[in-house]
């Protein structure tokens, strides 16, 4: 039983330090290649009406598990990746809700010329716009847990971050953002606020899983074209002093 899930949780898919080799900040640090990660729980519903209705729109909600823990001094996160653009030739977004712990959201565009950290604790909405990679990183002691509703249309692309070994910083113990210097020109990291979108329900009082059923408020998903004053905007959400 979980605070976070009232449904059955299927097996889920496990990242390994293995898999993560090629993007941590200390490309040496030894530990064992098996060794798992963080838990992927994929294409979750709480009714067959719901799971109908996720699949007719084309998106997945899903879970995510990351454990706290160190790799050589660099706090565990997500491999990251970018989404491709839909046929409009816009990127696919995603939205993510914390649901336990706290989450440092690492956000870049393809040059890394706007680098953007985005710290969202249990209830914050963390939107990634069309044309931005992003890593997660749990920085806490405890589990970080997040959902997310994404297009099923698409594969993610990890290359971009495994050619550059990771994102454009790291993020060590103690909270220190390293410049990762294979890119060299990349950007200041801008800090911005979680996301509050009302009139997409995207707010902290809405549970990211209630928009199963608002066809309204995450057409965004699939059809990011017709929402780009929602994303222009985001990108000028300053965190509040
Ligand atoms: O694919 P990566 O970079 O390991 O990141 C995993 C995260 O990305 C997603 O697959 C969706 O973008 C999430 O479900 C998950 O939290």
């Amino acid at each position: 039983m979980n605070g976070y899930w009232k449904g059955t949780l299927p097996e889920p898919q496990v990242r390994t330090i293995g898999d993560m080799r090629g993007v941590l900040a200390d490309p040496d640090c030894a530990a064992a290649a098996d060794q798992p990660l963080y838990f992927m729980y994929r294409h979750l519903a709480l009714s067959e009406d719901d799971r109908r209705w996720l699949e007719e729109q084309h998106l997945s909600y899903d879970i995510t598990v990351i454990p706290p823990q160190t790799l050589c001094g660099e706090y565990v996160k997500t491999k990251g990746h970018y989404h491709i653009e839909n046929p409009e030739g816009v990127g696919y977004p995603e939205i993510y809700e914390v649901l336990e712990g706290e989450g440092h959201y690492l956000l870049q565009n393809h040059d890394a010329s706007d680098v953007i950290m985005i710290r969202a604790v249990a209830g914050q909405k963390v939107l990634i716009p069309p044309g931005y990679g992003h890593v997660t990183i749990n920085p806490g002691k405890e589990d970080l847990v997040m959902s997310n509703l994404v297009s099923t249309e698409f594969s993610s692309d990890y290359a971009p971050y495994v050619e550059k070994s990771g994102a454009a910083y790291y993020e060590m113990e103690g909270g220190a953002l390293v410049k990762n210097p294979a890119y060299p020109h990349a950007s200041p990291v801008r800090h911005l606020a979680p996301v509050e979108v009302s009139e997409l329900d995207l707010t902290r009082r809405t549970p990211l899983y209630d928009l199963v059923g608002r066809p309204a408020s995450v057409a965004f998903l699939n059809h990011p074209e017709q929402f780009m004053q929602i994303f222009a905007g985001l990108t000028e959400y300053p965190v509040p002093r």
